[in-house]
């Protein structure tokens, strides 16, 4: 077969042509070849099907002496070494001015007799007639695939839908590689994961008011031309998506989307994780565990700041979005708990946030008539009106970066990793996630399932265990009259460990996520993770005025990074708990005192006014004594990850003007 193949390579281009049905190979096996000229826009090309990539590489014009030079040789599966084909730089094998597409990346494949035909986004009656004629005679062969743009360092994660129309005299050739994409898209495993039939909620209300105008414009072709079954209901009320999916049957559909903002998404994940909650008929108020919803989620951005969408993807772009709907691929994303000491209030996928943005929450739906620009005006006043907010918060803190022998956490000066798609840091936590949450359990359980999870850990690598250190139990804080200190840092069970930081901020967050946006394309926890399991908990605390803008500042843009500020303290953990400076002291007076003693009274009133709302995605939670937890890739939503930027290599002169750009550009698995 090799010998086969690569006769055809040297021929020339007349002979290669009409030879075309001198098709390599043609089996289901995905090893195989295919390799055949065809035309692309009045050019020829010769193209490649190997294992899952599509190779496309212009032939030259003839030259004077009659002859036909040819490209460099294409590479063969025979030719490379097994290492080769699984390295990252295989794709460079096939040549500088090879175009390549991976499986994955394509959306669907159609074949037609005229060009229009192919272009269809269903297959028209005829076309199903003539795929089981026994003469075919289409001649013309679509592909529609995704492709990511890298245009700079702050554009180069958009997504657009791209399609190669291949034209070949031979009928029988077109027919032979339409069945054989067919069949490498159904065998692949990414596209086994492919949504047919999904459950769309658009929220009309969010944002510019545009969510369903959003959808039938940009998202709903999408989807017919990806062939999957949507089945669309316009929100008529605020948490109408939460009560649908906690009360209908959903068992006919493979995901859900959404369209709208963070709060729409945030519904979408109560909705889903409650409805799990009571199909194990778990407690719904103190659930001994938070368990894993089924179905995948979508997230088309139609909000205000659609921050879940831009830390998902880098962009905020609808398209890109929808891409990845269609493209099936998906992350465990990590979903926080929030809960007061009684009760499970809700969960929060992107951040819970007390002092500055909880007023922003509280203000700006009064402004709602206002659109986006809400923010700003509720931003600004709320700026100016915060005198700092007293607090106490408890945590145990994770290490930044798993630590290793050469790099001990102690002595490690580089900045934390940013979560990128294929995140080694998330790919270890999801091999290692404990299925079970320790929300609720007692502290028999606990201390059971850290028995259990260091007996795991003892089998991990070291920077595996530094990852998943155990959790020590929660037990109750006892203070010594020492620890009156307004910023104090005390530790409880180990220095190490359990630490209580006390303060008057500015701004508290739990980010589960970067929270980035277009306004702020870093966000204000650049180095959370998509799905480690962590959050980072950043504490602003009041200084001045000044600091606050150089606060603002350094969320904003790409220049700053928050970790630099001295009033600006961040730490990684899995949980923490926050209650208000007067409430953890009259507590503890009450401990030193002994219960025959008279508590100290609050001022009910000062206290009333010293205190803040929280921002929870959007929605406004006023409880006062509050535990953030993470649960590690709870939830599985449709994406890669943000890319970083990397300059495209130059091509040579000759670059052939094609559809599609590079190789370089056309994302490949292999390639990150
Ligand atoms: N038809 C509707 N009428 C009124 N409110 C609705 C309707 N549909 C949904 N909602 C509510 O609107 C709220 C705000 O929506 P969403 O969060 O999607 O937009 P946003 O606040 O503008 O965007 P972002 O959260 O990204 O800033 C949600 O909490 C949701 O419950």
């Amino acid at each position: 077969m090799d010998k086969q193949i690569t006769n055809l390579c040297t021929r020339d281009k007349a002979e290669a042509t009409t030879t075309a049905q001198m098709t390599a190979s043609v089996s289901s096996n995905c090893t195989d070849v295919l390799l055949n000229n065809f035309q692309l826009k009045k050019k020829s090309y010769r193209v490649l099907l190997h294992g899952q990539h599509l190779v496309w590489e212009r032939l030259e014009r003839q030259s004077k002496y009659g002859t036909t030079k040819l490209p460099k040789k294409l590479p063969l599966p025979s030719e490379q070494s097994a290492d080769e084909q699984t390295a990252p730089n295989v794709l460079s094998g096939y040549g500088p001015q090879s175009h390549v597409l991976h499986m994955d990346d394509i959306i669907c494949v159609r074949c037609g007799n005229s060009k229009a035909e192919s272009l269809q986004p269903v297959r028209t009656q005829e076309q199903e007639r003539a795929q089981g004629d026994v003469k075919p005679t289409a001649q013309f062969l679509t592909i529609n695939y995704a492709q990511r743009l890298s245009k700079s360092k702050s554009d180069c994660n958009r997504w657009q839908l791209r399609r190669l129309t291949f034209f070949n005299v031979d009928a029988y050739v077109v027919r032979q590689w339409e069945q054989q994409l067919q069949a490498r898209l159904a065998s692949s495993p990414a596209s086994g994961q492919r949504v047919r039939r999904l459950l769309v909620f658009v929220n009309p209300y969010g944002g510019r008011k545009a969510g369903a105008q959003t959808y039938d414009r940009h998202v709903r072709p999408l989807f017919q031309l990806a062939g999957i079954d949507a089945t669309c209901i316009t929100t008529q009320r605020a948490n109408q998506v939460r009560d649908i999916l906690l009360s209908h049957d959903l068992s006919c559909y493979d995901a859900v989307c959404c369209v709208g903002g963070d709060g729409t998404v945030a519904e979408v994940i109560n909705g889903l994780v409650f409805r799990r909650i009571r199909e194990l008929g778990l407690d719904e108020q103190r659930p001994a565990y938070i368990p894993r919803p089924s179905l995948p989620v979508g997230v088309i951005p139609a909000g205000s700041t659609d921050t879940i969408v831009y830390s998902m993807h880098g962009t905020s772009d609808v398209r890109t979005a929808a891409i990845h709907v269609l493209l099936g691929q998906r992350r465990g994303l990590d979903v926080c708990s929030v809960s007061n000491s009684s009760t499970l209030l809700r969960f929060c996928a992107s951040v819970l946030s007390y002092g500055y943005l909880g007023d922003v929450a509280a203000q700006s739906e009064k402004y709602r008539w206002m659109g986006p620009k809400r923010y700003e005006y509720s931003g600004v006043k709320a700026f100016v009106n915060n005198r700092g907010y007293e607090a106490e918060l408890r945590l145990i803190e994770q290490p930044l970066e798993p630590e290793t022998p050469q790099s001990p956490v102690s002595v490690c000066s580089e900045p934390p990793s940013v979560c990128y798609a294929n995140c080694q840091r998330c790919s270890t936590a999801s091999s290692l996630q404990e299925q079970r949450s320790t929300l609720f359990l007692d502290e028999e359980d606990e201390q059971q399932e850290e028995q259990a999870s260091t007996a795991h850990e003892l089998q991990l690598s070291a920077s595996e265990s530094a990852l998943l250190r155990p959790r020590p139990a929660n037990l109750p804080l006892k203070f010594s009259s020492s620890s009156n200190s307004s910023n104090s840092i005390l530790s409880l069970r180990s220095s190490e460990q359990w630490k209580i930081i006390r303060g008057k901020f500015f701004m508290i967050c739990g980010a589960n996520i970067t929270c980035a946006c277009s306004r702020s394309p870093y966000g204000i926890s650049r180095y959370s993770h998509l799905g480690d399991g962590c959050l980072d908990l950043i504490l602003v605390r009041k200084t001045s005025l000044l600091n606050n803008v150089r606060f603002l500042l350094n969320t904003a843009g790409r220049a700053g990074d928050i970790r630099n500020l001295p009033f600006v303290e961040v730490y990684r953990t899995r949980k923490f708990n926050f209650r208000t400076l007067s409430a953890a002291m009259s507590e503890e007076q009450d401990s030193i005192a002994g219960s025959c003693q008279p508590i100290a009274q609050n001022d009910g009133n000062a206290a009333g006014s010293l205190c803040s709302s929280w921002n929870c995605d959007g929605e406004v939670l006023t409880d006062l004594d509050l535990t953030m937890s993470s649960h590690c890739q709870l939830i599985d939503v449709f994406m890669r990850g943000p890319h970083s930027y990397s300059k495209p290599e130059k091509l040579g002169a000759s670059t052939p003007t094609t559809p599609a750009s590079s190789s370089d550009n056309v994302y490949c698995c292999c390639k990150n």
